[in-house]
C-alpha cells in the first residue's frame, strides 16, 4: 500500500471527517512523536514508506487519508492543484486533506509521516504466523470452514458491518461454488461481529473506473447476476444464521435460502427507494410470494425495517431465538440436521426448488437490467450524494 496510491476511501467517512474537523485525530493510534519536528531524514522517510507496504491490517480510510495528505505535503509542499468537483467525492476529500496541511512545512510533514507509520507498525505488534485450520479456505473478507458436515461461510468485515465489496461478491460466489461441491451436508451463512451484513458496500459505486460510469454499472450488473445465480442454483440445503441487523442485498437473497434462523435483535431492511435503486436478489418475486404484495411493498418500496419477530410472522424468517441462547440453540440444531442423509436432503431440496429455477433466473435478469438503468439515473446519483453529504443512519 503506497501512500501515493490509496485506493479505497469511503466518501461518507471522509465527508463526516472533513466536515467535523480539519485537525486529524486518529482514534486507537498512539502517535510516537519524537518531538524533533525537523528530525526525520529522507532515508527515514523512505524507510517509513517501505514499512507502510508491510502493514497487515488495513488502517482504515481516516488514517489512509492522513497518510496521503502528509505524503503529498512532505514530497510536494502545499497543495496548489485545482479543487476537484463536488461529485468527485474521493479526490475532493483527498484534496481537502492535503490542503488542510498548508501551514505545515515539508520537513514537519516528513516527520509526522514517519511518526505515524511507526505508530501503525508498532500497533500491529510482532509478526506471528498463525496457520489457518486445516478445514479453512483462505479468503480476504470471508471465513469459510467445514466441520461436522457443515460448511460455514461467514461475512468477515465486522469493522464495516460486513458490507460487501466487489471482491467480496467474487469470494462469495467462489465459496458457494465450493460449498455446493464439497462433502458437507448443509451450508450456513452468517456474519462476524454484531451485524449479519450491511448489504452492498456503497463505496462500490463511488470510484469511477476507466471506461466510465456506464461500464461500471454494466460490470456491477454482471457481477450481481452471477452472485444471485449462485444462490438460485445452490444444490444443498442453505441456511442463514442471522446474528444481527441485515440490510439490502443480504436481506433480499434470504428468499432463496431454505431456512432462515434469526436472533431476536436482528432487523431486516431493504432501503432501495431511499437510495434511488430497485430490488434485487429475486426479491421482487420471492417477497410477494412469501408475504403478499402489500407487505412486500412496505419493505421493498417504502423501506420499512422489520424486526426478527415481524420477519418471522411474514414468513421471511423461519424461527427467532433469544439473543442469549441464539448461537447454542441454533448450532445444536444445525449439527443434528447435518447428520441426515446428504443425498436425500439435496434431492428433496431440488424437488422443492426446481420448478421455480427458470422463473428465478428470468427475474434475476430483469432485476439486474433495471438496476443498471437505476445506477445511471439522476435519482440514484442524487440519493447517493445526499446520503454521503448527510450520512443519515438508515
Ligand atoms: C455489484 C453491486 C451489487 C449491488 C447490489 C445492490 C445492493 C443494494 C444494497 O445492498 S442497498 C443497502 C446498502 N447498505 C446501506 O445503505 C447501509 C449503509 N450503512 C448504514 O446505514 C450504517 O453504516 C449502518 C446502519 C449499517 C451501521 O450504522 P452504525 O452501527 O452506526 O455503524 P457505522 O455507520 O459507524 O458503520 C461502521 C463502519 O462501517 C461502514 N459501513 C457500514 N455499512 C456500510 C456499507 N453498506 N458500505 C460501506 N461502508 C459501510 C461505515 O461507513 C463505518 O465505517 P467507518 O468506520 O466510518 O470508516
Amino acid at each position: 500500500m503506497a501512500a501515493s496510491c490509496i485506493k479505497v476511501i469511503s466518501p461518507w467517512r471522509l465527508f463526516r471527517f472533513v466536515r467535523a474537523s480539519q485537525v486529524f485525530r486518529i482514534p486507537g493510534v498512539q502517535l510516537h512523536t519524537t518531538g524533533a519536528l525537523m528530525g526525520a531524514s529522507v532515508e527515514d522517510f523512505n524507510n517509513a514508506k517501505a514499512q507502510l507496504g508491510t502493514l497487515k491490517k488495513d488502517p482504515g480510510n481516516h488514517v489512509k487519508l492522513k497518510i496521503y495528505a502528509l505524503f503529498k505535503q512532505a514530497t510536494q509542499g502545499p497543495c496548489n492543484t485545482p479543487k476537484p468537483g463536488m461529485l468527485d467525492f474521493v479526490n475532493k476529500a483527498k484534496w481537502d486533506a492535503w490542503k488542510s496541511l498548508e501551514s505545515v512545512s515539508q520537513e514537519e510533514a516528513r516527520q509526522q509521516y514517519v511518526d505515524l507509520i511507526k505508530s501503525l507498525v508498532s500497533a500491529e505488534g510482532p509478526a506471528v504466523a498463525t496457520p489457518p485450520p486445516e478445514s479453512a479456505q483462505a479468503f480476504q473478507s470471508l471465513l469459510v470452514t467445514t466441520e461436522d458436515g457443515i460448511t460455514t461461510i461467514r461475512f468477515n468485515r465486522p469493522e464495516k458491518k460486513n458490507a460487501i465489496t466487489l471482491d467480496m461478491y467474487k469470494e462469495l460466489i467462489d465459496a458457494l461454488h465450493h460449498a455446493g461441491k464439497d462433502d458437507s451436508v448443509i451450508t450456513v451463512m452468517t456474519g462476524s461481529g454484531d451485524f449479519y451484513c450491511s448489504g452492498n458496500d456503497l463505496n462500490n459505486f463511488t470510484g469511477i473506473p476507466q471506461g466510465g460510469i456506464e461500464k461500471m454499472a454494466k460490470d456491477s450488473g454482471e457481477l450481481l447476476k452471477h452472485y444471485v445465480k449462485a444462490y438460485i442454483d445452490f444444490p444443498k440445503p442453505l441456511i442463514a444464521v442471522v446474528n444481527g441487523p441485515a440490510l439490502g442485498v443480504s436481506v433480499t437473497v434470504l428468499g432463496l435460502f431454505d431456512v432462515v434462523y434469526a436472533t431476536e435483535s436482528a432487523t431486516f431492511h431493504t432501503p432501495f427507494s431511499q437510495l434511488g435503486q430497485s430490488p434485487e436478489g429475486c426479491s421482487s418475486y420471492t417477497f410477494p410470494k412469501i408475504m403478499g404484495n402489500a407487505k412486500a411493498s412496505e419493505m421493498l418500496l417504502f423501506n420499512k425495517k422489520v424486526t426478527a419477530t415481524e420477519a418471522c410472522n411474514l414468513g421471511l424468517v423461519t424461527e427467532v431465538f433469544p439473543d442469549g441462547s441464539f448461537q447454542s440453540e441454533v448450532w445444536t440444531r444445525l449439527k443434528a440436521y447435518a447428520k441426515l442423509p446428504p443425498k436425500s436432503l439435496a434431492l428433496s431440496k431440488q424437488l422443492i426448488r426446481s420448478k421455480e429455477k427458470e422463473k428465478l433466473h428470468a427475474v434475476n435478469d430483469a432485476e439486474v437490467e433495471r438496476l443498471i438503468e437505476r445506477w445511471l439515473s439522476d435519482e440514484c446519483m442524487q440519493a447517493i450524494m445526499n446520503f454521503f453529504q448527510a450520512k443519515p443512519k438508515l
